[in-house]
């Protein structure tokens, strides 16, 4: 699978056209998640409308420029390919947090039937997953499907160990458990006896071949997301390519960048799980008057209206805006070094 460059439906916007009506905004966390407590984005207004550019501080500009050019399929490339569905089922997401704001987390999302659950937290033990485990599932009731997310924080035994600990809670899956493609091929051999399926993450949006952790028949499925695989087309396209189910997540976005997610799981053949794109109930406050919190357990496949007021009061500093746009137009060059 080829990185993305430019799409050839569209030339690449200059850095003036892609800064033209754009909006640096930083928004508050209802939970700690990731380490972070404040979420930064850029919502950039294209031709074809609204679109998100919200690479992770952190990362560096190669792996940023790929979540501009699914900013820039949003919002400069009209949809090459119909929706399927209008409504997506989505889980609601529990960051590691103590036993008793586990109600008040998951009361944000409203009504969902599954919690994606996450484990292996730094500083966080065993038995702090399985206490937080153990009573999401009590909350859930036994209908609930609870889903498990170690981020790749366990070597290969760490993981056995915790899956048969935590198995007795009834798991739909456990993403990504271990970092590694061959980790992840040598957990599933290992615990091939017992029905806990394994999903790849990071093995997928972070790698340089994406299909390489389905190739080596390393897990039964794969979580997708749109803007770090580059936009809708190319997530679509790893999809079909990698062969296996897929659960279409959020990059913990505002709601522009869950309409991406939501626009891509509507064109999906098939959605046999709930999506990770509930995380609007985690932003204390988003760019729109309705943003896209689930409703009993769904999110709708629509464009987003921008709340002009709320790009003004939720801004970020001036050097984080200054800081942001410099990032876009490295980042635009690198897709046009790609390209050439
Ligand atoms: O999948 C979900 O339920 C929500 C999204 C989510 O968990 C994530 C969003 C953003 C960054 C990631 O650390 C995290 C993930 O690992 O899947
Ligand atoms: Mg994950």
């Amino acid at each position: 699978m080829d990185a993305p460059t430019r799409d050839d439906r569209h030339e690449l916007p200059s850095v003036d056209a892609l800064l033209a009506d754009s909006h640096v905004v930083r928004i508050p966390l209802a939970t700690r998640f990731r380490g972070l407590e404040h979420r930064e984005a850029v919502l950039l207004r294209g031709p074809q409308g609204w679109a998100e550019f919200s690479p992770f501080v952190e990362y560096d500009d190669q792996e940023a420029a790929t979540w501009l050019a699914a900013a820039i399929a949003t919002g400069w490339a009209p949809p090459s390919t119909p929706a399927l569905r209008d409504q997506i089922p989505v889980n609601a997401t529990l960051p590691a947090v103590p036993l008793d704001r586990i109600p008040a987390v998951l009361s944000r999302f409203g009504e969902c039937r599954t919690v994606k659950i996450k484990v292996a937290e730094r500083g966080q033990t065993l038995a702090d997953d399985v206490d937080r485990v153990r009573e999401t599932r009590r909350l859930l009731g036994p209908a609930g499907r609870i889903r498990l997310d170690a981020n790749g924080a366990w070597n290969v035994d760490e993981a056995e160990h915790a899956i048969r600990e935590l198995e007795r809670f009834d798991l739909e899956y456990v993403e990504q458990p271990c970092a590694s493609v061959a980790e992840l091929a040598e957990l599933r051999r290992r615990i091939r006896r017992i029905d806990v399926p394994i999903a790849a993450d990071e093995s997928v949006r972070k790698a340089s071949d994406p299909i390489a952790v389905a190739r080596a028949d390393a897990v039964d499925l794969v979580v997708i997301k749109a803007a770090p695989l580059g936009g809708i087309d190319r997530a679509l396209a790893i999809v079909a390519e990698a062969g296996l189910p897929a659960v279409v997540s959020s990059a913990l976005d505002t709601s522009v960048g869950l309409a991406m997610g939501a626009a891509l799981a509507a064109r999906l053949p098939e959605l046999p799980y709930d999506c990770g794109l509930g995380t609007a109930a985690l932003l204390l406050s988003d760019v729109t008057r309705t943003p896209l919190i689930p409703t009993d357990g769904t999110i709708p496949v629509a464009a987003v209206d921008i709340d002009e007021d709320a790009l003004a009061r939720l801004a970020a500093p001036d050097e984080r805006a200054a800081w942001w746009r410099a990032r876009i137009a490295r980042c635009r060059e690198l897709l046009v070094v790609g390209a050439t």
